[in-house]
């Protein structure tokens, strides 16, 4: 059964139609990626899916319950969680206060007491750091960590929110690409474990076709191809809009990942 269904959502800026009349589902324990030229509006539903932007048209619900229309923050306290394209924890805390500011902020909704952030938790942090393969640099300071590493550090806090829907936008930007296939593979791995569905955009074509499981395509604002990564390599509608812009899907040899392939 799908977690998030989305049904003829819309928006328009003026008269530019930024998405139009899109409909698609998420399943739990799904990676789906959402891909399309630049101006194709992957940004724009992203943001009517988290709450920013308030769609003009259309529902989107989540095991049900309709988001349209609902504040970012009640959004996120229904489990849409976010990770965002520029890497954000607080530097000047080491590794695990970072998580532990993540666990309190979560615990506010359910009793609104401060407890300082050093107690608070400490053990369940390093609990989901141990999960992304951060535990050993649990009391450094973020300020000091590699990109890749601040990038695993914001899936643990992430997680410390348990959302049923994680919405990564562009997850792996600015990454070489041995750490791009670590971080995919490790999401791909806590998709799997805690049954959360991912939402992804993503411009590098051979991270999408190397770990999505179903992919949607916009182009325009509109939903031109949807399905299996094998399926939308060779779909025309989506050669056709991105035949010239410099990605195409020709096959090239396989990644570290066995059972998919690199593209270009
Ligand atoms: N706040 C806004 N005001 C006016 N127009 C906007 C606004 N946000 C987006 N648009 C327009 O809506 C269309 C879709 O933009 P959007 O940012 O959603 O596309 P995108 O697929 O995320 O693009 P990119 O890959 O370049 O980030 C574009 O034509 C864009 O110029």
């Amino acid at each position: 059964m799908s977690l998030l269904t989305v049904n003829g959502l819309g928006k328009s800026f003026g008269g530019v139609r930024a998405v139009d009349g899109i409909s698609f589902d998420v399943a739990a324990g799904e990676l789906l990626a959402l891909i399309g030229p630049n101006g194709a509006g992957k940004s724009t539903t992203f943001n009517m899916v988290n709450g920013q932007i308030r769609p003009d048209t259309g529902s989107i619900a989540l095991a049900g319950r309709e988001l349209a229309g609902l504040k970012p923050r009640q959004i996120w306290q229904l489990g849409v969680g976010r990770t965002f394209q520029i890497a954000e924890t607080f530097s000047s805390l080491t590794v695990v206060e970072n998580v532990q500011m993540a666990l309190i902020s979560h615990d506010r909704r359910l009793f609104s007491m401060w407890r300082r952030a050093a107690d608070h938790r400490r053990a369940e942090a390093l609990a989901l750091l141990e999960q992304v393969g951060m535990a050993a640099q649990a009391d450094r300071p973020c300020s000091v960590l590699a990109y890749g590493d601040v990038k695993r550090v914001e899936l643990a806090i992430a997680m410390a929110n348990q959302p049923k829907l994680l919405l990564m936008d562009e997850p792996t930007a600015g990454m070489a690409p041995k750490e791009r296939n670590e971080l995919m593979a490790l999401t791909k791995r806590l998709v799997v474990e805690r049954g959360m569905a991912v939402l992804f955009t993503e411009h590098s074509m051979d991270v999408v076709f190397a770990y999505a499981d179903r992919m949607i395509v916009l182009a325009r604002g509109r939903l031109i191809a949807e399905g299996r990564p094998a399926e939308i390599r060779d779909h025309p509608k989506v050669q056709e809009v991105y035949f010239g812009s410099g990605k195409t899907f020709e096959k090239k040899a396989p990644l570290q990942n066995p059972s998919t392939r690199e593209v270009a």
